[in-house]
């Protein structure tokens, strides 16, 4: 990895609650400029990887650095180089949007000359610059995770460390959110981002998949659908869940899964596959099917790749 600056290197790292072991021997590599996309269900662990690197958190073993220096043993000189966004409101909610960002501004040590242009710049770019004097308890959704996002932009952090910042936000104040999210990328800023939504992998430069502790994959999202073996194919069909059990029969077929009034089957068959599902369908009294090859979205993707097995994390 010579020549590749790393704003994340974790070796080993684990943590345990009790008997719950949430984090479990993560080795992970964050090239510095990138968003790199941690996705995983509830519970997978990935509030607790990322409030380790934000020194927050104590590992139980392993070790991690940020730019190169030890979440531990020289904390002092992580914090300022990164901003933590938790899943948590954490804001004043009888502080003005201005008040929470002069507030966090000034705890951060920005000077104070510094301040009111840098608020007023990032109140332009995530377009609350007109809510500046409400209070942050009446808010939405969407833009309470906006100015929590500013607040930890204020001391100008190289490292964005965003614990599901989207979560429970509307689908346009999600697409809002990236928006300004490639924004801070195009800056050169890195993020590093908890997400259960597939559809943002796609937005990141580099994902890894947390599951129970452990990445079980990781690489860029064309790598991660690469390791799909063989071809998705979509079927409509007016019986779904019929034909289901039908096309999961066929030699070739990987696996099958309804979604809707269609089957997205997974080939990899050495017979012409349109022929071989139409054929069996139809045998089975289910004519008509149109049959297409699709380009998998993240999510297909990884229902697919939990149905072949686990790769060899990279
Ligand atoms: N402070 C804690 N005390 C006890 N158990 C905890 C604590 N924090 C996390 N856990 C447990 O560790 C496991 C991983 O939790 P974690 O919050 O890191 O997962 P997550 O992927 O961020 O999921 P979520 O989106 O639900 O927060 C879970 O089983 C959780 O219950």
């Amino acid at each position: 990895m010579t020549g590749i600056e790393l704003a994340v290197r974790a070796r080993g790292l684990r943590r345990t609650f009790d008997a719950v072991v949430a984090v479990d021997g993560v080795d992970l590599d964050v090239e510095a400029g990138g968003i790199f996309g941690l996705l995983g269900p509830d519970g997978a662990g990935k509030s607790t990887l990322i409030r380790m690197l934000a020194t927050t958190l104590a590992p139980d073993a392993g070790a991690a650095e940020i730019f190169g220096h030890s979440v531990i043993a020289e904390r002092d000189l992580v914090t300022p180089r990164i901003g933590y966004m938790s899943q948590r409101f954490s804001m004043y909610p009888d502080l003005s949007v201005a008040e929470n960002l002069e507030f966090f501004a000034t705890i951060r040590g920005v000077p104070r000359a510094a301040r009111r242009e840098r608020a007023g710049r990032l109140l332009e770019a995530m377009g609350l610059a007109e809510f500046a004097r409400r209070q942050a308890q009446h808010l939405s959704g969407g833009m309470k995770q906006k100015l929590m996002l500013a607040t930890t932009l204020m001391h100008e952090p190289d490292l964005l460390l965003l614990d599901e910042p989207t979560t429970g936000v509307d689908p346009v104040s999600r697409r809002e959110f990236w928006r300004i999210l490639a924004g801070l990328h195009r800056e050169g800023r890195t993020v590093l981002v908890a997400t259960p939504y597939m559809d943002e992998a796609e937005r990141c430069t580099h994902i890894a998949f947390l599951d129970a502790g452990r990445i079980t994959r990781s690489g860029t999202p064309a790598e991660i659908k690469a390791q799909v073996p063989g071809t998705l194919f979509e079927v409509r069909t007016a019986e779904s869940r019929a034909a289901t059990p039908v096309l999961a029969s066929v030699v070739g077929v990987r696996s099958a899964h309804p979604l809707g009034d269609v089957v997205r089957v997974l080939w990899d068959g050495d017979d012409e596959p349109v022929a071989a599902l139409g054929g069996a369908l139809e045998s089975a009294g289910l004519p008509g099917a149109a049959i297409e090859a699709i380009a998998p979205d993240m999510e297909t993707v990884f229902g697919f790749l939990a149905d072949v097995g686990h790769g060899e994390p990279s």
